[in-house]
């Protein structure tokens, strides 16, 4: 059911996740291959706007390099939305049994929120070790998380809200922490303006940062 090992060794490969709001969807290819270009291959394309399929279509075909996953999954008809789309890997913020009996039925793997003991001990059940922690600073931040490693020995998590440079290394440098998510490597302005080499050197830079 949960091809959490191909999860596992997407998570493990890089540090930092960019997370991706697509306005325009013909900036999608050359963003992911911009970000992959620094070292960042696995994206994750919110489905926050009415480009994102077509975005996550585009990189799925037209950049080889990339590991194109998908974001903002709420329910069953997005998570098979961005599958028919081409996502490899599907990111809720949340949980629900509809959205765990989906990705019981497919062989692409679901990364599901959870921001408290209970819903870390549902996703548990679920079979889930590696699971989102959404909004990271809002819900707690790094004193938090590191809380939860203690009596959830064995769950690992992708913190993502609010992590910027400056705090991404006090969230990686917990044992509990497998990467971190963050939209600091492709910012609007740049997306918006094609700056595709200040996007890289972005990347570039969050690839260096070291898991604990
Ligand atoms: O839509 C979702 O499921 C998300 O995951 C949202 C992202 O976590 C944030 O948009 C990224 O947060 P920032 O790095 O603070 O900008």
């Amino acid at each position: 059911m949960i091809s959490s090992h191909r999860l596992r060794t997407v998570l493990e490969a890089q540090p930092v996740i960019p997370v991706l709001r697509i306005e325009r969807a013909e900036d999608a290819a050359p963003l992911a291959r911009a970000l992959a270009k620094g070292g960042l291959p696995a994206v994750e394309i919110t489905l926050r706007t009415p480009q994102a399929l077509e975005a996550i279509r585009r990189v799925a075909a037209e950049v080889p390099e990339a590991v194109v996953g998908a974001g903002t999954i709420l329910n069953p008809k997005h998570f098979a939305e961005a599958v028919a789309a081409g996502a490899t890997y599907i990111v809720s913020p949340g949980q629900t049994p509809a959205l765990f009996d989906a990705a019981a039925d497919s062989d692409v793997p679901l990364l599901p929120g959870a921001t408290t003991a209970t819903e870390i001990m549902l996703a548990a059940e679920r079979g889930y070790d590696i699971l989102k922690f959404f909004p990271a600073e809002q819900a707690g931040g790094a004193a938090f998380l590191k809380s939860l490693a203690s009596p959830f020995q064995g769950i690992r998590f992708c913190p993502t809200g609010g992590i910027t440079p400056s705090n991404a290394a006090t969230y990686l440098g917990l044992p509990n922490v497998v990467c971190v998510g963050g939209s600091w490597v492709a910012p609007d302005a740049l997306v918006a303006s094609g700056a595709w080499d200040q996007i890289t050197a972005l990347a570039t830079e969050a690839a260096k940062l070291k898991t604990a």
